[in-house]
This record gives C-alpha cells, sequence and structure tokens, in this order.
C-alpha cells in the first residue's frame, strides 16, 4: 500500500499542481468538499485521482471504519494506558448511550454539564459572591491540555464573552502567576485549578501560590476555589468542597478535555447557551465524520492531504495559518494536539513505525506571519504545506473593509505559492526597471518564486461558537485518522514523562540539599553555574 504511495509520489509529486489545473480546469469540483457550512479546498495540492484512491486504500487497509465506530462507541482504543477514547461523548447532546464497561456514561456526563452550567451562570449573575461580592474575575490554572484548548476558546470567542474576565496561568515560572494576580483583588477572584491528574507539578505548585495570595485578604479561601478533575480525593485532600469539583473520566484525554469540565472557564466566559454551540458544532462534525462517504469526508480529507505531504512527498512540517485574529492561540493548541498525540516512533504493538510519524506544526495568524516566516515558505528550498483557514464573514460591520482586505490577503498567499514567478517574468520585471545584462539576471533571480507549492483553504461561514467547535472536532478527527493509517496509538504521551522525572530529581540538586553525583557533565557544570551565581 505504502509502496504505491511512493511510487506516485517519486513518479508524479514533485506535483507539478499547475500541470493539474491545466488539464483539469475544473478541478476546484473534484478537489474540495463541504460539511455543514464548511468548505474545504485540496485543489491547490499534488493529488489527483490516482494519488486519492491511493491515500484512501491506506485507510481502507488500517480498517479505518471499524477502528472509527470502535473509538465512538467506547472500545478501549487507547491501549497503552487500557482506557477508552470518548471526548465524543461530552458534546453527545442527543444523549444517545455511549458504554464503557457494560455502563452507560451519558447521564453522568450531561448531570456534570449542568452543574458546570448552573454555577457558571452564578457567576454570571452575581448570585455566588466571593468575600467582596460578585466575582470580577476568574483565574484558571492548568497546563497543557488544561490549559490550551480553554485559552484558545476564550480567544476565539471574544465577541461572546460577556461575563467575568477569565485568565489563564500555566507556566510554572513564577512570572506568569505574579503578573496575572497583579491588579486583581483576592476578594472578588474566583480561582479555577485545572489538571485532569491533580498532580501536575506546575499547577499545584501555581494552585499553592493562589491560595496564599488570596488567604492573605479572605477568610476561607477554599470558598473562593473550585477544581476540573478526574479525581475527587486528590481534590477533597486539597481542601476544595465538592460541589465545587467538576469531574470528569480517565476517557478524556487531557488535549480533548475543553468540550466537558475543563472547558468551564470558557462557558463562564461566554454563557452556557454559547458553550452549548459550541458543543453542537463538534457533534454535527462528530456525526459528519461518522457517516460521510471517505471521499466527501472532510476530517479524512485533511489527514489524507497531511499523509501525502508528510509520509509521501516527504514534508515533515505544516504551518497553519489562519486568517482570523481571534485563532491567535490556534496553532499552539494544533501543536499539543498533533505533535503530543502522533509524535511517536513506535506503533501500537510496539513495532518501529515504518513511516515518519506525525510532523512538526506551527503557525501564526495571517496577516502577521506575512510579515515574518513567508518569505520561508515562497523561496526557501524546503516545501512547507500551509493550511490556510478563513471566516467568510467577520463581526467587526462598520470595518468590513478590513475584512476584506483580510480575504484578499489570504488568496492572495495560496494563489502566489501555487503560481510563483517564473524567471522569464522576473526577467521582464527587471527590464522595465531599467536593468540589463549581468546585472538584469542577478536580480532577477531573487525575484523568482517556484511556485507549484501546496496548501489546503478551509473556509467557513463566521467564527460562531457552532463554527468554532466544528473546525476543533475536525483537527481532533484529523489527528486520528492519521494516527490510525499510521498504526500509532494517538491518545497516550510518554515521551512527556521522561523529562518530568529528571526535574524531580534536579529540584533537591539545585537547592544544594543533594549532591549531583551521576549527572551528566553538562548538565552538573550548569549546575555549578546556576548554584554559584544565585
Ligand atoms: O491536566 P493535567 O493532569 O494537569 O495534565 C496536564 C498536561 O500534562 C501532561 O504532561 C501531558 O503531557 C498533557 O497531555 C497534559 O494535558
Amino acid at each position: 500500500m505504502w509502496d504505491k504511495l511512493k511510487t506516485l509520489a517519486e513518479t508524479q509529486g514533485a506535483g507539478q499542481i499547475l500541470d493539474l489545473f491545466a488539464a483539469d480546469p475544473s478541478r476546484f469540483e473534484g478537489f474540495s468538499a463541504r460539511a455543514d457550512g464548511l468548505l474545504f479546498d485540496y485543489s491547490k495540492t499534488s493529488i489527483d485521482a490516482e494519488v486519492l484512491q491511493a491515500l484512501l486504500d491506506l485507510t481502507e487497509a488500517a480498517d479505518l471504519p471499524a477502528r472509527r465506530e470502535a473509538m465512538f462507541s467506547g472500545e478501549k482504543i487507547n491501549e497503552t494506558e487500557g482506557r477508552a477514547v470518548l471526548h465524543t461523548a461530552l458534546r453527545n447532546l442527543d444523549a444517545d448511550p455511549v458504554l464503557v464497561d457494560g455502563q452507560d456514561v451519558m447521564p453522568e456526563v450531561l448531570s456534570t454539564l449542568s452543574r458546570m452550567e448552573a454555577f457558571a451562570t452564578s457567576l454570571r449573575d452575581g448570585s455566588f459572591t466571593g468575600q467582596g461580592g460578585a466575582i470580577t474575575d476568574v483565574v484558571n490554572i492548568g497546563i497543557g491540555g488544561s490549559d490550551l484548548g480553554p485559552v484558545m476558546a476564550t480567544l476565539a470567542l471574544a465577541p461572546y464573552c460577556d461575563g467575568p474576565r477569565v485568565h489563564y496561568v500555566s507556566n510554572v515560572d513564577g512570572a506568569h502567576i505574579h503578573d496575572t494576580l497583579q491588579g486583581l483583588n483576592p476578594e472578588t477572584t474566583l480561582v479555577i485549578v485545572a489538571s485532569k491528574t491533580f498532580t501536575t507539578i506546575e499547577t499545584m505548585t501555581n494552585a499553592a501560590t493562589a491560595r496564599d495570595w488570596m488567604a492573605e485578604k479572605v477568610i476561607d479561601p477554599s470558598a473562593q476555589f473550585a477544581a476540573l478533575s478526574t479525581s475527587a480525593s486528590l481534590t477533597g485532600e486539597w481542601g476544595i468542597p465538592a460541589e465545587r469539583v467538576f469531574g470528569f473520566e480517565d476517557w478524556v484525554g487531557g488535549r480533548y478535555s475543553m468540550w466537558g469540565p475543563i472547558g468551564l472557564p470558557v462557558m463562564i466566559a461566554v454563557g452556557p447557551e454559547n458553550f452549548r454551540d459550541f458543543l453542537s458544532g463538534a457533534q454535527a462534525m462528530d456525526k459528519h465524520f461518522r457517516t460521510a462517504p471517505a471521499a466527501e469526508n472532510l476530517p479524512v480529507l485533511l489527514a489524507l492531504v497531511g499523509i501525502w505531504h508528510n509520509q509521501g512527498l516527504g514534508h515533515g512540517t505544516r504551518a497553519v495559518l489562519p486568517y482570523e485574529q481571534r485563532l491567535l492561540r490556534l496553532p499552539a493548541y494544533l501543536q499539543q494536539l498533533e505533535m503530543e498525540s502522533n509524535g511517536k516512533r513506535v506503533a501500537m504493538d510496539g513495532s518501529d513505525l515504518t513511516q515518519p510519524s506525525g510532523p512538526v506544526v506551527w503557525g501564526e495568524p495571517g496577516t502577521n506571519g506575512q510579515h515574518a516566516f513567508y518569505q520561508l515558505i515562497h523561496q526557501g528550498t524546503r516545501v512547507v504545506p500551509c493550511e490556510f483557514m478563513m471566516g467568510i464573514n467577520g463581526f467587526e460591520g462598520d470595518l468590513k473593509h478590513q475584512h476584506d482586505l483580510l480575504l484578499a490577503n489570504c488568496l492572495a498567499q495560496s494563489e502566489a505559492l501555487m503560481m510563483g514567478r517564473s524567471l522569464e517574468e522576473a526577467r521582464g520585471l527587471m527590464q522595465k526597471a531599467g536593468l540589463e545584462g549581468a546585472e538584469l539576471e542577478r536580480q532577477a533571480r531573487h525575484r523568482v518564486f517556484p511556485g507549484n507549492r501546496p496548501s489546503t483553504t478551509l473556509l467557513y461561514p463566521k467564527l460562531t461558537p457552532f463554527v468554532f467547535g466544528q473546525i476543533v472536532a475536525l483537527y481532533e478527527h484529523r489527528v486520528f485518522v492519521e494516527g490510525v493509517v499510521l498504526g500509532i496509538n494517538s491518545f497516550d504521551q510518554w515521551g512527556v514523562e521522561l523529562g518530568k522525572e529528571l526535574a524531580r530529581t534536579l529540584s533537591p540538586i539545585l537547592a544544594g540539599t543533594e549532591p549531583a553525583t551521576g549527572k551528566d557533565g553538562s548538565t552538573r557544570g550548569l549546575i555549578a553555574a546556576i548554584r554559584g551565581a544565585q
């Protein structure tokens, strides 16, 4: 199966995208797909009918439909941790039963959702009070999956944020919590400690700092703390009363968790109704993913484009480029989602992967990226497949001219990447500028764009909570499909453990209570330099 893809990559993959358009001017129709108002255009890639078929064959060989059903129906597909993978249950608003170990999880999911809604409402209408009255500010303390999604969502849904101000603290660097708490009034602040495990050192350290800060002014700080976690016992031990603990189960992976309790700060910011719309959008994408034929299925197609570029053509990086300022943190969120999920070197059965694992994901909102790193994308020696996205409509009606300029820029970039500029054209420009001879030639060469560089565009009507939910779920399922095709378990993250273990051994060495024996020479040298200057 992979052989076929590799052969196609070698023979036609260098990808004369322009030739494909010349041969089939209506290629856009055949190589784009729609789902509930979203339009995914992948015609500006070198995928043709034969490549698409070879990619679809890979999904067949990997038994994608059965794997997908196994996920949705609660089978323990996270085999290295013995867990089901059911973030989709958190947005299963129809409440169709979902069984884990023979038990329907939906009653618990929906009752937690109602408790979150009641709590969020009481904060928003001022009926829940701190020592100093209604809550004005919420500080969410969490990291990784307990931070990136909610941070991204709060920024993305800014036009809907009409509740208390929500702030996020993640880094163990004391600067983060210091700068966040500065200027807040402890008597009107609620602190949410968000941690699936409730053991993460960064989060627990920041939570203790926040509690000390609050205790300076507030007689009973625990009355202004809430917790989001799978561990009822640890949240209880930490002193957070059960009525403000919102629990979830281990079948929700950290980076897939913002649909449930981890989304509470978002719900507080935008209100329960908008949060439900966000869940509905994701649910609509779940239904599409589960039912649409593979060749029209957005998550499948997005995954296949990724596989063609990375495993097929060897482009080991992809840029995510939202032309939407409010999706500022989407690239950071996708870095965790994609790289923690598919950055693995062994397959589910423990054997070495036969293909490269997931790509390096990065990006920035347009148009800012244009003025920073697009130079490399257009003229560098490596090809960076680009994933553009843009909303047809913005929210700032009186600034429509700016939105139109934004859209024009997005379209211009994918056009420039594909069309390029030939040496002939560049020479013409230099001639017009009055150059001649060797100087004309030299200057012209700098102005050549190779073209035929691939990109996809995701077009959506407007960044409403529903659409935002669709987009995030689209990327979640894309990661799943890529993982299935590669034979990876996308739901564990053993690669983050070693550094955590070593940090634990290094803390006492840095504090001087333990010797640095056993550490390598570089680490010992750095420790000595730090200790000598502290
Ligand atoms: O939510 P927590 O248990 O505090 O975990 C926070 C994060 O830390 C871990 O190291 C993992 O790499 C992430 O997947 C997780 O989201």
